[in-house]
């Protein structure tokens, strides 16, 4: 079984236009681990940008950790390998490292992602994801895929499938929502107790009707505490350009002083600082949510197009929260699940009608 490298970009919302260089930052930064799907309608982009490092030499393609998910509506036996071979030619690539499940609920196919009835809620196919499995794991030998997984499958589901007769390769991950809000705590120690990886989507709140997790005092209070903050003021420029004490230092001797400018420009200066200052501390304040979930042996998915935040995300191995911390952040849990696919909710295989 292979290691998922533990931070990935994840690329949900991120449009055609801007995706792809936001996937050639990522790769110049340091990511190898991508995190695409069918529906997100921006493989052939995010290829784009992959490819485009690999040619310019930067990575080779097994450097890389390229991740891609089947659709609901692909769940028939016979419809798996066109899903996957789609997706392997948007991406232009030769194979994926991981192919998961995306839902355990299967559509009726067609041209519609989410086929709907007269009442607004999806009509499904009569296909079992044990069935579909089987056709995944053909992927598997044939080339197209190196390993398996499945995503939003409550525990009863991955047992089912970690218990199927006859299984010829076994997930090696569960991607499922996870954040503060909602820890996951109970299907995490379960997955892990069967040596299945957990991979946490919507870490920072969310792409699309998320929640802001920066409001959050405890959030806050944690992320101020860690070096983050002290260790933002070297990335302030000093406006002055000055060699005042609470500036930082700068390398050339100053034109101006500090104690020379006038009183009402020291104030405009220092209220820019003092901005400049809280946009850095701002942006540290998520890394800490992507360093709770590292901690806990959770692979994480922050999605960004910003090419700060994507940096911001990934520096996130030189420091360590404290036991406390983490108590304090697993204690905010109120099992808020932000994506419920509610038109799903009469699916016979919906998987939160359990409490993991
Ligand atoms: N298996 C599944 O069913 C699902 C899988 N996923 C996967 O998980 C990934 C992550 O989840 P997602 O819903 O995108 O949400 P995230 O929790 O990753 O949040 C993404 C949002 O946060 C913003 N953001 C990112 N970094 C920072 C930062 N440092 N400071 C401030 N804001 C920031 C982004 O803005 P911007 O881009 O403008 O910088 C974007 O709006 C998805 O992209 C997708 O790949 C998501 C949902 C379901
Ligand atoms: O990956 C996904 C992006 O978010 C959607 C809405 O929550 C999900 O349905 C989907 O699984």
């Amino acid at each position: 079984m292979e290691n998922i490298p533990t931070v990935g970009l994840g690329t949900w919302k991120a449009v055609p236009g801007e995706v792809a260089d936001a996937v050639k930052v990522a790769i110049n930064l340091g990511y190898r681990h991508f995190d695409c799907a069918y529906l997100y309608g921006n493989e052939a982009e995010v290829g784009m940008g992959i490819n485009s490092k690999i040619k310019e030499g930067v990575v080779k393609r097994e450097d890389l950790f390229v991740v891609s998910k089947l659709w609901c509506t692909y769940h028939k036996k016979s419809l798996v390998k066109t899903a996957c071979t789609n997706t392997l030619k948007a991406l232009n690539m030769d194979y994926l490292d991981l192919y998961l499940i995306h839902w355990p609920m299967g559509f009726q196919p067609g041209k519609k992602d989410v086929p709907l009835d007269g009442f607004g809620m999806v009509i499904p196919s009569n296909t079992s994801f044990l069935d579909t499995w089987e056709a995944m794991e053909d992927l598997v030998t044939e080339g197209l895929v190196k390993n398996l997984g499945v995503s939003n499958f409550n525990h009863e589901q991955l047992e089912k499938l970690l218990n199927k007769p006859g299984l010829r390769f076994r997930p090696i991950t569960n991607q499922i929502e996870c954040h503060p809000y909602l820890n996951q705590k109970n299907l995490i120690d379960f997955c892990h107790k069967r040596n299945v990886s957990v991979t946490a989507y919507r870490p920072l709140g969310g792409s699309s009707n998320g929640v802001d997790l920066l409001d959050d005092s405890v959030v806050r209070k944690i992320a101020k505490k860690h070096g983050k903050s002290s260790a933002q003021p070297n990335h302030i420029p000093c406006l002055l350009n000055c060699q005042h004490s609470g500036c930082p230092p700068v390398p050339r001797p100053l034109p101006h002083q500090w104690h020379r400018q006038p009183v009402r420009e020291r104030a405009v200066i220092k209220v820019s600082l003092i901005q400049l200052f809280c946009f850095y501390v701002k942006l540290s304040f998520l890394q800490i949510l992507i360093r709770f979930q590292i901690q806990r042996n959770v692979i994480v998915i922050p999605k960004s197009v910003t090419p700060s935040r994507i940096r911001e995300n990934f520096q996130v191995f030189d420091f360590e929260l404290t036991k406390k911390d983490m108590e304090e952040l697993l204690s905010l849990d109120k099992n808020l699940r932000l994506a419920t696919f509610p038109s799903t909710e009469n699916h016979k295989d919906y998987p939160f009608h359990i409490e993991y």
